[in-house]
């Protein structure tokens, strides 16, 4: 997914001990097996309790290092800057970068964690006012956030918070993310909130450590994380998610003297829950399938559904496209009927409500789907239900829904469907496989008989194929083998 040639640029300031700034960021990269190249743009000494020393890098060095390097990076961390002057020769590189202008996340950082002593004697709104223009994303915390806005706390409803913004910073173009926002003591819960630019959508994240909000350094790892996922090619919404769950085992960990383990957490208890309006509720999981793994090859009519039973296939989806209403449902209804006949798990595409008034075995749903579809009906009618997910934010939405199963796309590129930027890999699918717990995960997009094995690594429980088996020279033998290979485990 990455280029090898592009690479992530952090602009910190160093602190000895490794608890917040540069070697943080670096420590927080190379989880990921990511190596930064570095701009110093502070030289500090900080204890437990002081700043012992803050010296600002001259605006002319921070220039010479940017130009040093040997090609611009993809994405940009940018944490302490200690005056506007080096804002301004940073703004100043970017614009020259034209077209190729990275991604960049700006951790707007006010007072050091040693003693709240500040970084500058300039506002925080006067020293990042030159980068606004360039940054895609920008993560303030709540106080930095009515500093940076001139406005008093609490706030709080998410477009009037981002109107603010906009107010004192016209020339902004990307996401703000709200770091403890919404801080509710008595539950021990926070919320972020990521307001995206033309979209204000509000996401949520709940974490469960509020004596722990003091920590050293979780500006940083949180904005880091951030952007080591962007790097990587996630969303701004899972990446938010990813960044959020990073922070978390790693609070959890520093409470246990240990050091987390490499790569994202696999851990779903890290992660936080995500809101979405006009996401439904359930008031309780879908119903578990029967067969809870095997091949589920998907077509697009009731004759493919007759021959692949006669094969011994026992899952299957009819996933119809440009069709009439007529049409479409005639065919629910004959695959419905085979379905019956030879016990398959039919699962019908999009049409739930045909899939509810033919007495179907489930139902599979797209993201779209979900805010159109009515969830409590296929739910009260007995049905299954299937969610498609593209990333870490779709899955979490999917999670709260507590389908029967997780599909994670695409695994590889695939041309039966453009999912451009969408591609999830074997690594993340292993991950999914671990948050899903005991819900059943399907692998689907670009799986063949030649890389099924390497499918399989990763554990899903199912493996959707649409090409390979429907473009197959021989659909009947192709599907026999992949059975054998799936029996096999
Ligand atoms: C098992 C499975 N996974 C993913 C999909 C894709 O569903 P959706 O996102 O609704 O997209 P379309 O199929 O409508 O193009 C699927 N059908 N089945
Ligand atoms: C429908 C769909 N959803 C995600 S990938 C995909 C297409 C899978 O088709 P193929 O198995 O031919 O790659």
């Amino acid at each position: 997914m990455i280029s090898p040639s592009s690479h992530l640029l952090i602009i910190s300031g160093l602190e000895s001990n490794g608890f917040a700034g540069a070697l943080k960021d670096i420590e927080i990269a190379a989880r990921f097996s990511i190596s930064p190249r570095l701009v110093v743009s502070t030289l500090t000494a900080q204890t437990n309790h002081s700043m012992l020393a803050n010296e600002p890098t001259p605006a002319a060095v921070v220039k010479a290092q940017l130009e040093s390097l040997q090609a611009p990076p993809s994405c940009i961390k940018i944490g302490v800057l200690p005056n506007s002057d080096q804002a301004v020769t940073i703004a100043h590189w970017l614009k020259n970068l034209g077209p190729n202008k990275p991604k960049v996340v700006l951790d707007p950082i006010k007072l050091s964690s040693s003693d709240r002593s500040a970084f500058s004697d300039e506002t925080l709104a006067n020293i990042i006012l030159p980068l606004i223009p360039y940054v895609d994303v920008i993560t303030p915390n709540l106080s930095e956030y009515c500093d940076l806005t001139n406005t008093p706390k609490p706030l709080f409803d998410h477009k009037t918070a981002f109107v603010h913004f906009k107010v004192a910073f016209p020339l902004f173009r990307g996401c703000l993310y709200i770091k403890s926002a919404l801080v509710d003591s008595k539950n021990s819960r926070v919320t972020d909130l990521l307001i995206q630019h033309n979209t204000p959508t509000k996401i949520q994240y709940l974490t469960q450590h509020m004596s722990e909000l003091n920590l050293r350094g979780t500006g940083c790892v949180f904005s880091t994380a951030l952007t080591c996922a962007l790097f990587q090619q996630h969303s701004i919404e899972s990446s938010a998610i990813l960044a959020s769950a990073c922070l978390t085992e790693l609070r959890d960990y520093q409470l246990r003297s240990t050091k987390p383990s490499f790569g994202w957490p696999i851990n779903v208890n890290y992660y936080p829950t995500v809101g979405r309006r006009g996401l439904p509720t359930v008031a309780s999981a879908f119903p578990r399938m029967a067969d809870q793994a095997g091949l589920y090859p998907i077509v697009d009519s009731s004759t493919w559904i007759a021959k692949l039973a006669s094969w011994g296939v026992r899952t299957v989806q009819l996933r119809l496209k440009n069709r009439n209403a007529t049409d479409i449902e005639a065919e629910v209804i004959k695959s419905v009927a085979i379905a019956k006949q030879h016990q398959l798990q039919l699962f019908i595409n999009d049409y739930w409500q045909l899939a509810i008034k033919h007495n179907a075995y489930g139902v599979h749903l797209g993201q779209e789907d979900l805010q159109s579809a009515d969830i409590e009906k296929i739910h009260s009618a007995g049905l299954r239900l299937g969610i498609s997910t593209h990333g870490d934010y779709e899955f979490l939405i999917a999670k709260q829904l507590r389908p029967s199963y997780y599909a994670v796309g695409a695994i590889f590129p695939t041309k039966t469907k453009d999912m451009s930027g969408k591609i999830q890999g074997i690594e993340q699918l292993k991950r999914y496989c671990f948050l899903a717990q005991e819900t059943p995960v399907v692998a689907i997009g670009g799986i063949t008989q030649q890389n099924i094995t390497q499918v399989l690594s990763a554990q899903p429980n199912f493996i959707a194929m649409v090409s390979a088996i429907t473009e197959a020279k021989d659909p009947e033998c192709v599907t026999k083998e992949l059975l054998k290979t799936l029996s096999r485990g």
